[in-house]
């Protein structure tokens, strides 16, 4: 199509719009056909491709065609992380200091969206991370708190983390710097296509953070208000800039909220939130004892389905589609080594296809799943399986052990798991 001028002149954009991913209600539309999510969590696709330094192309190409090969159609990428003292924290990062970017790490994530639409993936970009492992929001407040970015992995005290992570929202000098940096990515012209990303119709959506919460399990009225707001206003500033791609917010879900559902229904209500997101995490939440795994199924198996639904019925509430866009669960044993047997996440894995496949075969507003995350060809480099920098990168940030939740190339029966329940979910008929 031509450049199409929008009512002030302005070109919006010469693809047509049935070209990108779009909420029709609760479902998505692609190329006007019903469009499920069959992907995979790539945090470190955007490292992979950068052209020097921690860029590995070759390494790149190869996990692509290897998700090709499994069905999958959808990544779900970091688009940007923040340089910290923090030993949890993947080096180095896009942004060195307020105002000061690397170039390098920029263009990696033009190479990972120019190689995903060779093989029509579509992409999830997060711009910002409640957690550590990227900087994140934390260190947002060390250089405009000049409070010290906290790393639970140190300080053994996630609620305190979550509480002080909560002035993020509300602090207008760290929010003047992540809309700076939210700015030049969304209006970012690909070094490498040459088409702006705003006119990509293989980015699927922007999202504000990866898994960001209103504060900890005990959040205020306040911080609740706060984090809604925070959500409307940055999904609207976005939205400002790019009037082609959906917003999503990132969020798990209820254990993401407080275990509030008002609030969950709240902070997705905005008209600038185009679809839900929820996460699912047995082991993290303390429903599954790995190291008992007979004595824990049952109860992590009824609660996750429990979960699964819920939160399908809460989209229905919103008339929006909802992905699950994490779940996972260690390996056999439990062991971070990929000699380790997978049979108890397989069976997982299964269980939450199961419900997944099913609930959207009937209609329901579930639009698909990305399992987190993808090992691909990466090896954990030490002893004890922690991250160091120049070591592989693999599905599990350097906050957790390397092997914790990945899968590997070699996870046969985990990719043939993927394979099967991926090619259901997209033919579906709509
Ligand atoms: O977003 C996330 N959710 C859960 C993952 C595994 O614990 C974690 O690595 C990541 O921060």
């Amino acid at each position: 199509a031509g450049i199409v001028a929008a009512a002030d002149g302005a070109p919006v954009t010469n693809t047509a719009k049935s070209e990108f991913v779009t909420a029709r209600q609760t479902h998505f539309s692609r190329k006007g056909q019903a469009y499920y999510i069959v992907g995979a969590n790539f945090w470190y696709g955007g490292y992979l491709g950068a052209p020097s330094g921690v860029g590995e192309r070759k390494r790149l190409l190869k996990e692509l065609d290897t998700m090709k090969a499994i069905g999958i159609n959808n990544l779900r990428v970091l688009a940007v992380s923040e340089k910290t003292d923090m030993k949890s924290a993947v080096s180095p990062a896009t942004t060195a200091k307020p105002g000061e970017y690397d170039e390098n790490l920029l263009v990696g994530l033009d190479f990972l969206m120019a190689e995903a639409a060779k093989r029509d993936m579509t992409v999830v970009l997060y711009l910002n991370n409640f957690w550590q492992w990227s900087g994140g929001m934390t260190q947002y407040l060390n250089w405009f708190e000049g409070t010290p970015a906290l790393d639970p992995n140190v300080t053994k005290d996630y609620d305190d983390y979550m509480k002080k992570n909560a002035r993020f929202y509300v602090n207008a000098a760290a929010q003047k710097e992540y809309r700076q940096v939210i700015a030049k990515i969304v209006k970012r012209v690909n070094t490498i296509t040459g088409k702006p990303y705003s006119e990509d119709p293989h980015l699927m959506s922007w999202q504000l953070a990866n898994e960001p919460r209103p504060g900890n399990g005990k959040a205020t009225k306040e911080e609740k208000a706060a984090y809604v707001k925070w959500i409307d206003d940055v999904a609207g500033y976005i939205h400002s800039l790019d009037r082609n791609h959906m917003v999503s917010t990132g969020s798990e879900g209820l254990a993401g909220s407080a275990q509030d559902a008002q609030l969950f229904l709240d902070a997705h209500r905005s008209k600038h939130v185009d679809y839900l997101t929820y996460h699912l995490w047995p082991k993290n939440w303390e429903w599954f004892d790995s190291r008992n795994p007979q004595g824990t199924w049952d109860n992590a198996i009824t609660r996750s389905r429990d979960y699964l639904n819920s939160h399908i019925e809460l989209a229905k509430k919103l008339d929006k589609p909802i992905v699950l866009e994490e779940f996972g669960l260690d390996r056999d044993g439990p062991s971070f080594s990929i000699k380790a047997t997978t049979r108890i996440r397989d069976r997982f894995y299964k269980e939450v296809f199961d419900v997944v496949y099913t609930r959207a075969a009937k209609g329901d507003p579930i639009a698909g799943f990305n399992f987190w995350a993808w090992g691909g060809a990466g090896r954990a480099a030490n002893a004890d399986y922690w991250w160091k920098p120049g070591n592989d990168f693999m599905g599990d940030p350097p906050q957790e052990e390397q092997g914790l939740y990945s899968v590997f190339d070699t996870d046969t029966s985990s990719l043939e798991l993927i394979k099967e329940y991926g090619d259901k979910l997209k033919s579906i008929k709509r």
